[in-house]
């Protein structure tokens, strides 16, 4: 059984004007002791028990953080060691697959190169393989906005293979657990004997991916899965005492010396062969197959989809030219303008990053290339700032494969969990919807809506203020971002919601509380980025923009229907330091402290 935890007091919205009070939902937690947090997290979505069955209790984490328990990345790793020269000896078939997951290109794509290279020695064809799988959308909350840039980015990947005889067969299979099985079918059916993919980090892809390297084994095929979409894999940096990082800036510097030790890890990969001419003849069924159609619950209406299409051009080759006029445009001044949302400074390739249309390690070559010093760390500081923030994401990634506790609904800092959060469905709801009253955090939210993208400087203030100010469940705004961004990716923004409610691998501590309007005139010091987004406050003149009606534009705003800000920042700021703090302290008793790197 789940154990039982008390909530803490619901927010308790000031008055805003009626047409924005959206409808309540009694969730009041505040009075019961006996509040069942398993079934309020089941009936939310934060834990989807259909796919997620065993509770993770803080005692399991801790085992996980001890290693005590086996980690899946881990286990991975060593089958792959231990089948290797089975694996090896597997004669070639009659063609051989790739099949793609988040690494949605043909170049500099290391699995795929594999593929092809063992193709070519065996002269033989090569097969690609793509899965849609509707359960697996809903397991990892896939939003609308993303699967539509996926399918969009099958046809662009699909023309580019069959300009080289490659084809590439799709497939759409309802249970997620059945794709293992289908793929296996499939290389029954196609005489293949060798299956390459891409590693994926999160805990159920690597223990499906062990499975199938045995399984595959047992009936004498080689699946082999490869590092790609890290350019430092998990497991090659530690401490001085043999431990992982959980902070950044040393695991920064120990991934940075490790590339300039290891410079091939930043080489292209090589460029994949052109299949036999009698591939079509071989296998005529499997080319110019129809692009898999929208799960009906993933589909978006005809002007979101017009909208984001032009917004998010997909495929690899938008991807290489939006790094190259980002590296000819921007990057130069990144590191000054990089947190400010109005500047449009940033490079918006995280979608093609998430989606692996572009390799993290193709643009820190490119980034690396352009720069005046072959140091990751020297020369240009726009180049060297981008690059460390592309960093983060190698980061997150080691921090699933580590603490894989973090994929099962806990939060790094487990003790944490036991902090009394409050499920107030209507507060809720105005956050999402760009209605709290606090304009920097509306902009934000309504930018995610019309764009399905967020800058990140406000991911983290609307972060901060759902989990601190509102002191909402941080779980909930994961879910809502990984729903409505077309970059959703889950090491990223796991690692960032932990990072703004305190609860993940920032050795801040939770004191740290943003204020929103200070970072509103901090960061949209003009006001233009509010403006853009609130259009109730595009003709709010000066500095009241950031907080009208405490400075004086209050009459405007509600004449146009904007909001009172739902809640008084000072007083959510004490009341978020009392609940951390009592909830922190039962966490820390329980456990013996929680100890984290
Ligand atoms: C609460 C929260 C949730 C987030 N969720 C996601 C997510 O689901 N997917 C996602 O890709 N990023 C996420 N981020 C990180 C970051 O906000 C985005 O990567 C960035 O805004 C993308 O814009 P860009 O491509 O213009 O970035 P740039 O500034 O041009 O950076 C280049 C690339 O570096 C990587 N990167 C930059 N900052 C970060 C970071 N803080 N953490 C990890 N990678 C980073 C991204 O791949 C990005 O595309 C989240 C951050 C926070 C605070």
């Amino acid at each position: 059984m789940p154990p039982k935890r008390r909530a803490t007091s619901p927010v308790r919205p000031s008055p805003s004007p009626k047409k924005h009070q959206p409808k309540q939902q009694k969730l009041d937690n505040s009075e019961n002791d006996e509040f069942d947090h398993s079934r309020i997290e089941e009936r939310l979505g934060i834990i989807q028990r259909d796919f997620y069955p065993p509770e993770m209790s803080n005692e399991r984490c801790e085992r996980y953080h001890k290693r005590e328990l086996p980690r899946p990345f881990d286990v991975l790793e060593s089958i792959t060691r231990d089948t290797a020269q089975g694996r090896q000896n597997v004669a070639i078939g009659q063609s051989v697959v790739h099949w793609f997951k988040r690494d949605l290109r043909v170049y500099d794509n290391k699995a795929l190169s594999l593929a092809s290279k063992k193709a070519k020695e065996g002269g033989v064809p090569l097969i690609c393989v793509f899965i849609v799988s509707p359960q697996d959308y809903q397991a990892h909350m896939t939003s609308a906005p993303r699967v539509d840039f996926e399918l969009r980015t099958l046809e662009v990947l699909q023309r580019d293979l069959g300009e080289m005889g490659i084809p590439l067969y799709m497939a759409t299979i309802e249970n997620r657990k059945e794709i293992p099985g289908h793929i296996l079918e499939k290389c029954e059916e196609w005489g293949a004997r060798h299956v390459y993919c891409n590693i994926e980090y999160e805990v159920d892809e690597l223990r499906r991916e062990t499975k199938l390297t045995k399984t595959c084994l047992e009936k004498g095929i080689d699946f082999t899965a490869v590092h790609d979409d890290v350019v430092v894999p998990p497991g090659a940096l530690a401490t001085g005492a043999g431990n992982q990082y959980s902070v950044y800036s040393p695991w920064y510097r120990a991934w940075v010396k490790h590339i300039h030790e290891h410079p091939h890890l930043l080489n292209e990969a090589d460029p994949i062969s052109p299949n036999p001419s009698t591939t079509k003849q071989t296998f005529p069924h499997l080319f110019n197959l129809p692009i898999p159609t929208t799960p009906p619950n993933k589909l978006l209406t005809g002007t979101d989809r017009k909208r984001l299409t032009a917004l998010w051009p997909a495929g690899e080759h938008e991807a290489q030219d939006r790094l190259q006029r980002f590296l000819a445009t921007k990057i130069a001044k990144y590191k000054e303008t990089r947190n400010l949302p109005a500047a449009n400074s940033t490079s918006l390739l995280s979608v093609h990053f998430s989606s692996g249309t572009l390799a993290a390690r193709t643009a820190i070559r490119a980034a690396r290339d352009a720069n005046t010093s072959p140091k990751l760390d020297s020369g240009n500081p726009g180049i060297t700032s981008w690059i460390s923030e592309l960093a983060w994401r190698d980061f997150y990634k080691h921090v699933l494969a580590h603490w894989p506790y973090v994929c099962m609904s806990k939060a790094f800092k487990y003790e944490y969990s036991d902090i009394r959060w409050s499920y107030d469905e209507a507060a809720f709801q105005r956050w999402c919807d760009g209605q709290t009253g606090f304009p920097i955090v509306d902009a934000a939210m309504r930018q995610l809506r019309s764009m399905a993208y967020m800058h990140n400087r406000c991911r983290m203030i609307v972060g901060s203020f759902l989990a601190k100010d509102l002191l909402i469940d941080w779980r909930m705004g994961e879910k809502f971002f990984m729903e409505h961004l077309i970059d959703g990716d889950f090491g990223s923004n796991n690692g960032g919601w932990g990072f703004s409610a305190s609860t993940g691998v920032d050795p801040q501590p939770y004191f740290r509380i943003f204020n929103p309007f200070l970072q509103s005139e901090k960061f949209d010091p003009e006001g233009s980025y509010i403006r853009k987004w609130v259009p109730e406050l595009e003709d709010v003149k000066g500095k009241a923009v950031h907080d009208p009606y405490h400075r004086g534009a209050g009459r405007e705003a509600e004449r146009r229907g904007y909001p009172r800000p739902m809640i008084e920042h000072a007083e959510a700021r004490k009341r978020a330091l009392e609940v951390y703090k009592e909830g922190l302290g039962r966490g820390t008793a329980n456990l013996g402290g929680g100890v984290h790197n």
